[in-house]
């Protein structure tokens, strides 16, 4: 269990974590999700003592991580996936890693394999990895000693898709074995899919948290119906507001279970009654981040700046 009460710290006048309190339980995956600069590595380096808290406390299974002897055989940390010995093969960072933790060289092998780098590549210097590569040195590193909790900062970092997919499913299975997982990152389709919990951090503060089922039915409703006008007059005459969201359905704000209410109140079909789609967790995740977000404080790029970008393409 991760522990994390009135956490706070301070670097000069600047607030860069603000009393954030929140719990990462056995058996879950949680999503630390915020924008650049919100905090979130600077919480995880508190909860793994790299950083002094200004006040509050942040511990493991009810210990500071400094205080837990031999804390890697407890807590696996990937905290910077750059940070490794360049000079150093893959394997040997590993096999130095086990040996520092008193574990049988073949969790190496079995790690290596786990995280599918060859034995070519486990042979290659740090230096000449990819950061995908890097990212799968440093998750094989975090889960040499089978530790109970794991803490990454953003892991899917420099990961393509398969790769991504494949620590998803890692994670999955390390927390349907019991294992506490927290990671972060910036990126919402990325917590959305893997995380039970999310915490969204903004300019220090939690803006956010709950289940993922939570903040999702929070994300409103899709209806679809085969006569759309009498959809839209069943559901103003219910006194729910719907956006037009496709040529015959609508996007609102009230809960799946109202807007079907108001339909068959009204006798009007519907072809479609779904939970707001993930543009809904993005709305909520940019609202919930407005004015934290740096991006808002920015002026608009002036008219023909960039790339045209599609209507439901990704930017
Ligand atoms: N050692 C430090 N000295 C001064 N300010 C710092 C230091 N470390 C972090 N900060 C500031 O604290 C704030 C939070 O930084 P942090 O790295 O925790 O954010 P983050 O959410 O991890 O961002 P990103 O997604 O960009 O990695 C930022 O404004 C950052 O500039």
């Amino acid at each position: 269990m991760i522990q994390v009460q009135n956490l706070s710290k301070r670097y000069g006048d600047h607030l860069a974590v603000d009393d954030i309190t929140f719990t990462c339980r056995p058996g879950t995956v949680t999503g630390f999700l915020g924008p650049n600069g919100a905090g979130k590595s600077t919480t995880l380096r508190m909860l793994t003592s790299l950083t002094i808290p200004t006040s509050g406390s942040a511990t493991i299974g009810g210990h500071r991580y400094s205080d837990i002897p031999n804390p890697g055989a407890q807590i696996g940390v990937l905290l910077d996936a750059s940070a490794q010995h360049n000079g150093r093969t893959g394997r040997e960072v590993l096999t130095i890693a086990a040996q520092t933790m008193g574990l049988d060289r073949k969790r190496v092998d079995e790690m290596l394999d786990l995280v599918g780098l060859s034995p070519k590549e486990a042979k290659r210097r740090v230096g000449n990895y990819s950061l995908g590569m890097r990212q799968r040195l440093g998750i094989a590193s975090s889960l040499l000693a089978d530790p109970q909790v794991l803490i990454l900062d953003e892991p899917a970092n420099g990961l393509d898709p398969a790769g991504i997919h494949w620590m998803r499913q890692l994670l999955r299975h390390y927390a349907d074995r019991g294992g506490t997982v927290l990671l972060s990152s910036h990126l919402l389709h990325e917590i959305e899919v893997i995380a039970d919990e999310i915490i969204v951090i903004g300019n220090g503060q939690i803006v956010a948290q709950g289940s993922k089922d939570e903040l999702l039915a929070g994300a409103g409703t899709f209806v679809r119906a085969l006569e759309p006008d009498e959809l839209a007059r069943a559901l103003s005459v219910a006194g729910i507001h719907v956006t037009p969201a496709t040529a015959d359905g609508f996007s609102t704000d009230a809960d799946p279970a109202d807007v079907g209410k108001a339909a068959a109140a009204a006798g009007v079909a519907l072809v479609e009654l779904r939970p707001g789609d993930r543009a809904g967790l993005e709305d909520l995740f940019l609202q919930l981040t407005a004015g934290n977000q740096r991006d808002a404080l920015a002026p608009a790029p002036a008219p023909g700046f960039g790339p045209a970008v599609q209507q439901g393409g990704q930017a």
